[in-house]
């Protein structure tokens, strides 16, 4: 009998089941709740896809910033590592949102980075991580998050038509992540977010190809807003996409590599 190796992807969201049960364990969902209305209350959402849209109305790109001390496929990308420079930083540099990594085993991640990278700046965050059940959904607006991310590949119809209308309910928005038509057919009948993120990025096996982005775009309707994720490092990937018409971007190792983040940020986007 031949052992089906688990990919990276896999392993994560086996992780995350067990991880959500320690979190629940620690902190009960009814504690969450009064922690999310408390933030609807006094630190209300700033607008996610809002914020993107300005930014291409002005003809610039809608650039969301990542905040991503290390990853899977490249280890440590940033050390020393402060959210709170990083976040004012890339305010400065002209990004129209924040998405920072919340995952411990994978990305050395953590909440507490989403507090302080929004906390030093005025820009909408996504929290970016692998949400499976609305505890998390819950949790993200307890700490603060203006949006969360729901990848395609990781859930079913169900879940995810739950999930998009329950962080939407809480004033969130959503960015739904796909990488290939059946992922898309998926997230295009079961999630009404304006939000479809492309990414370039496989992530059972790492393989970068941002010919994903150009196979897929078509396919999405002209309501939706196309984000191109991951494997963004130069001026002609910029302007690839952008003589695409595809203005909204997700950026995370090309500016954590930089000395300045917001200053790379900047020079890619000029
Ligand atoms: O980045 C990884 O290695 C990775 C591995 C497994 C699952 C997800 C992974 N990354 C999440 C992302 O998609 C990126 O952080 C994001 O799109 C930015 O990509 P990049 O600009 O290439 O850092």
């Amino acid at each position: 009998m031949q052992v089906e190796t688990p990919t990276i992807l896999k392993k994560i969201v086996a992780r995350k089941y067990e991880e959500i049960a320690e979190r629940q364990a620690r902190t009960p969902y009814a504690n969450l709740e009064i922690a999310a209305a408390a933030a609807n209350a006094h630190n209300p959402t700033r607008g996610f896809a809002q914020a993107l849209r300005r930014k291409i109305g002005q003809g610039k790109a809608g650039v969301i910033a990542e905040v991503k001390k290390a990853s899977p496929s490249k280890g440590i990308l940033r050390d020393p590592f402060s959210p709170k420079d990083i976040a004012i930083s890339y305010e400065k540099g002209g990004a129209a949102c924040l998405s920072v990594l919340t995952d411990q085993d994978f990305f050395q991640g953590h909440e507490d980075y989403l507090v302080e990278a929004r906390a030093a700046c005025g820009l909408p965050v996504i929290r970016k991580d692998f949400i499976v059940d609305p505890y998390q959904v819950m949790e993200a607006r307890s700490i603060g998050a203006d949006c969360i991310l729901l990848i395609a590949a990781c859930l079913t119809g169900k879940e995810l038509r739950e999930l998009d209308q329950m962080a939407r309910d809480l004033s969130m928005d959503v960015l739904v992540e796909v990488h290939n038509r059946a992922e898309l057919e998926l997230a295009l009948e079961y999630t009404e977010t304006e939000l479809l993120g492309i990414n370039n990025r496989d992530l059972h096996t790492f393989e970068l190809s941002l010919q994903h982005t150009f196979e897929l775009m078509n396919d999405v309707p002209k309501d939706r807003l196309i984000v191109t994720e991951s494997g963004i490092h130069t001026r002609d990937d910029v302007a690839a996409m952008r003589e695409n018409n595809i203005h909204a971007f997700l950026v995370g190792e090309a500016f954590m590599k930089a000395d300045d983040p917001g200053e790379k940020l900047a020079e890619l986007f000029k």
